[in-house]
């Protein structure tokens, strides 16, 4: 229990503790790292210096010297921190430094170094199969035996509440005879959940699956924005290009990996038997019972659910080092879209809609079929945490300006 003042179910109690980046409103200019405690930021470098324990891994403005440090550093700073939210002994020095949310500004927590985008539900890559390339097999053949991905532009990774521009391109219908120039008529959506590296590699290293723990410092929310008609036109053979690289946002606040513990779940059984550097069947699980939900102009529009995706996060890590290619801290890659099979979990709106057939019908009495200028597009997400409680990972909002 925290001596803090805070209700007994909220999803960002002492088991939860994400770490983010935030200036105060006294001293606008400067960035401290904060973690968040019902609805306060505890100022970390601040507090660890009152109560006599001055640390410049919290003493920085971004995540980036922490996530370096590694696994036995993450436990440790996470263990002082509850201690200090926990003990009343430490409350006369740690209180002085809890800033109301309400007040701050939150910033993209850690440098991105590489962006990789995965395509991990077996639901929604085989609705978008199905939808870009009717007549083939849903599934392409490499599907179930290799976690699919593309490296991303991880200059435009922004942070919630960052507009995000309607991008201009090539677009071209299947009807058309030739391609045009101009703003995408075809802008959607993808709810994903993004997967942060701490600890780095040496090139020519392997991370097995038993190196996740090693290495994933944190998880967060993130929106791969998509321009469907851009994408359509340009994605073959080398995979999307400028259709998803004008803007990704991704949610202030990292959740520590350790905070995800109770949230582990077996992933869905494999029809297909995995080579064994991704085969997890004896090994821990790493399915994630994250239940995430999307929000069109305010009003709930899908529930995708983690614990169906094929591919987890650790097989991911496995496959994209497999070939020696080293990590960096700041690394981000995201699980690809998470669909369930349910319409109503889709994660992305031209699955949602089927291609523009069937709009989506909105509160005020306007239907969508892709997103128009002024829709504002949030994602938020719960996860098990201990004894009943939630784990909060607070929200990824973006809104879609001309
Ligand atoms: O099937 C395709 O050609 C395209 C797929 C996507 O756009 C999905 C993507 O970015 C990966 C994902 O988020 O699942
Ligand atoms: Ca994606
Ligand atoms: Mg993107």
């Amino acid at each position: 229990m925290t001596w803090l003042a805070i209700p007994q179910d909220s999803p960002f109690g002492v088991h939860n503790l994400p770490y983010g980046v935030f200036t105060a409103p006294d001293q606008p200019g400067r960035r401290r790292i904060g973690v968040r405690i019902g609805e306060f930021v505890l100022d970390a470098g601040a507090a660890a210096r009152a109560v006599g324990t001055p640390s410049v891994l919290l003493d920085a403005d971004s995540l980036n010297p922490l996530m370096a440090a590694g696994r036995p550093t993450w436990t440790a700073v996470r263990a002082a921190l509850t201690e200090w939210l926990t003990d009343e002994a430490h409350r006369p020095a740690v209180a002085p430094h809890l800033v109301e949310l309400a007040a701050v500004e939150l910033h993209l927590p850690f440098e991105v170094a590489d962006y990789v985008d995965f395509y991990a539900s077996e639901h929604h890559a085989s609705n978008l199969g199905r939808i870009f390339r009717p007549g083939s097999e849903p599934l392409t053949p490499n599907w179930k035996h290799l976690p699919i991905g593309y490296h991303g532009r991880a200059g435009t990774v922004v942070v919630s509440g960052t507009p995000v521009v309607r991008p201009h391109g090539q677009r071209k219908a299947p009807a058309d005879p030739l391609p045009s120039f101009g703003p995408s008529r075809r802008l959607d959506i993808e709810a994903e959940i993004g997967f942060v590296v701490g600890t780095p590699t040496g090139l020519g290293t392997r991370v097995g699956l038993d190196g996740f723990r090693e290495h994933v410092f944190g998880v967060l929310l993130l929106n791969d924005w998509s321009a469907r008609d851009i994408q359509a036109w340009e994605y073959v053979p080398l995979g999307p290009f400028l259709g998803k690289s004008f803007a990704t946002s991704v949610s202030p606040w990292v959740v520590p990996l350790d905070a995800l513990e109770h949230a582990r779940v077996v992933p869905p059984a494999r029809d297909v038997e995995p080579l064994p550097y991704l085969d997890d069947r004896d090994g821990e699980p790493w399915g994630l019972d994250i239940a995430m939900e999307v929000s069109l102009n305010g009003q709930p529009v899908s529930r995708p659910p983690f614990a169906t995706m094929y591919w987890t996060a650790a097989q991911q890590l496995a496959h994209m080092t497999v070939n020696g290619a080293s990590l960096r801290t700041g690394d981000l890659y995201a699980s690809g879209t998470v669909s369930g099979p349910e319409v109503e979990t889709r994660g992305a709106l031209i699955e949602l809609t089927w291609n523009g057939e069937n709009p989506v019908k909105l509160a005020d009495g306007t239907t969508r079929t892709f997103l128009e200028n002024d829709d504002e597009v949030t994602i938020t997400a719960t996860a098990p945490g201990p004894d009943g409680t939630r784990i909060g990972f607070g929200e990824v909002t973006g809104r879609i300006v001309p």
